[in-house]
């Protein structure tokens, strides 16, 4: 079942892999199927060296594995919870990349610095709330999807395709899951940016003037976009 999917999905995590934004098994892919059905995603802690496409999950948007000798990520109601909410989104990652993981840790959002930020994300990559302990208790991946959803509020999640969740690590999202691991690579380099640029001015900014974040994004996105071919 969704074989092309699944092939989809296992380079895409190793793609993560290769771009570095992954260390031991700190991460995972997923991909909706063409049919909007159910999504596939990376099994829970198996390595990226021992990955196959026969190994991905398929998971039905009511949660229930459909094929699999394998347990799903341990993420996968994040995912699942992202995909029933986000209806233009076919690919999310979740990685603990060192530099846009430090973020989240830190707490602080990553404003827009420079037009490589604005590039690809239009304003600051947000920052979710910090779980409770009910809610973890209760529910710890549904709610992780829960607070990223309450933070989206009044942000279009195809203009900021990515989150900070609070102590935890990012969420990054996009039209496939190559998609979503480009905008992961890209939030990387802007987090390694942003924090060298506080090295260097002493603060997190000067934050880049609204106009040049306006054309730099819609330069590549939109109607009007001209860039590349
Ligand atoms: O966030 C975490 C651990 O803190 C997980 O995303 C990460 O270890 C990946 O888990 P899975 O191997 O996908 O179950």
């Amino acid at each position: 079942m969704y074989e092309k999917t699944k092939q989809r999905v296992y380079e895409s995590n190793i793609a993560l892999a290769e771009k570095n934004l992954v260390i031991l098994t700190w991460g995972n892919v997923s991909e909706l199927t063409p049919d909007g059905k159910a999504f596939v995603i990376k099994p829970s802690g198996v390595s990226y060296d021992e990955l196959s496409p026969e190994k991905m999950v398929i998971v039905n948007l009511d949660g229930h594995v459909i094929e699999s000798d394998y347990r799903p990520s341990s993420d996968t109601e994040t995912h699942r919870i992202l995909y029933q909410s986000f209806d233009k989104i076919g690919g999310i990652v979740h990685t603990h990349s060192l530099y846009a993981t430090s973020f989240a840790q830190a707490r602080v959002e990553i404003p827009c610095l420079g037009t490589t930020h604005a590039d690809h994300f239009i304003g600051n990559v947000p920052l979710t709330r910090a779980l409770s302990k009910q809610e973890i208790e209760e529910g710890y991946e549904v709610n992780t999807g829960r607070v990223i959803v309450e933070r989206m509020t009044q942000i279009d999640p195809e203009a900021i395709p990515a989150v900070l969740v609070a102590g935890h690590a990012p969420f990054v999202w996009g039209e496939n899951s190559k998609k979503a691991v480009t905008n992961a690579v890209a939030l990387e380099a802007i987090a390694q940016m942003a924090l060298q640029t506080k090295q260097l001015t002493g603060q997190l900014g000067p934050v880049l003037e609204s106009y040049v974040l306006q054309k730099h994004y819609t330069r590549k996105h939109g109607k009007n976009a001209y860039y590349g071919q």
